[in-house]
């Protein structure tokens, strides 16, 4: 479990996290999202004990990183991919990564294994692809076997069968029962790939919900030949109906309901569409006035 309480970082005259708090649970991989210059690397990073909050607290397993008995067993984080000595290979700068954390040799070649670089472990890491990287970066994160995993966006810049790859990666960790935080500015990655959003604007939360949640409650439009009629027994069921003409717009209740009901009574539908709110579109509602640069008019 990672814990955010009031943490803020404030640089010069700005603050790039500002009162941000936020639990991250085991088991489910939550998305840490924001538009660029948000404040998702740098709440990471004092996550990660890298930088050091002007206020509040930030723990992993309940203690702060400097406090943790074992750090490399207890998280693992990919902060910067790129951030290798070129020269060594792969299977040499996770060799000195594990020695420095007291993790035994052979683990080296698991994790290796576990990312699907065991052919490159003996290549320079500077030759890599940015895939290739990354999964070197996920490899070094998983040396200690930790809990909790920290991704800084893990999928930027990669081709699909990287992302793909990632993406099924961060599940199966998170179906081991360990806690994934993954941060993104692209809501269409993390809507296929998180089960909860944490989302940041400015340095401040704007929404810690479940996918679902965001979306907000599911309304089906239904066009009806009788729609008053229709309109009234929807009504005596239960669901909520506004009407305009011949649609209807039903919410609290489905649209396999809605037909079976209209089935019943012998009333002709023209239309029966359910209504979801998109979370690309949910999340430009959220984020829409706290992106650093606006593309063109007013920001
Ligand atoms: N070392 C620093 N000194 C001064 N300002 C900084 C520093 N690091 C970050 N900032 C500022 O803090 C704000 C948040 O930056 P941060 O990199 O955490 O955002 P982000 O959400 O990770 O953005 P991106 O998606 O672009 O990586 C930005 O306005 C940035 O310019």
């Amino acid at each position: 479990m990672i814990e955010v309480r009031r943490l803020t970082k404030v640089y010069g005259a700005g603050r790039a996290v500002d009162r941000l708090t936020f639990t991250v649970k085991s088991g489910v991989v939550t998305g840490f999202l924001g538009p660029n210059g948000a404040g998702k690397t740098t709440t990471l990073r004092m996550v990660m004990g890298l930088d050091r909050p002007t206020e509040g607290t930030a723990t992993v397993a309940g203690r702060r990183y400097a406090d943790l008995a074992d750090p490399l067993r207890t998280v693992g984080a990919l902060l910067d991919a790129r951030a290798v000595h070129p020269r060594r290979t792969a299977r040499d700068h996770l060799r000195c990564l594990a020695a420095s954390g007291g993790i035994a040799d052979r683990r080296v070649d698991d994790v290796l294994g576990l990312v699907g670089l065991d052919q490159a472990a003996r290549r320079r890491a500077g030759e890599f692809s940015l895939g290739m990287s990354q999964r070197l970066g996920i490899a070094a994160a998983l040396l200690g076997d930790p809990e909790v995993l920290v991704l800084d966006e893990p999928v930027n810049g990669l081709d699909p069968e990287g992302i793909w790859w990632i993406r099924g990666f961060m599940r199966s960790l998170a179906a081991e029962g360990r806690t994934v935080l993954v941060s993104s500015h692209l809501m269409s990655e993390m809507s296929v790939t998180a089960d909860h959003l944490i989302v940041i604007g400015r340095g401040r939360l704007l929404a810690d919900a479940g996918v679902a949640e965001l979306t907000g409650p599911q309304s089906v439009l239904v066009r009806a030949a009788r729609p008053a009629e229709l309109a009234g027994l929807l009504s005596a069921e239960g669901a909520s109906v506004s009407r305009s003409g011949k649609a209807l717009t039903v919410t609290g209740m489905g649209s396999a309901a809605i037909g079976a009901l209209a089935a019943v009574r012998g009333l002709a539908l023209i239309e029966l569409t359910p209504q979801r709110t998109t979370l690309e579109e949910a999340y430009m509602g959220l984020t829409g006035d706290s992106v650093e640069f606006g593309g063109g008019g007013a920001s």
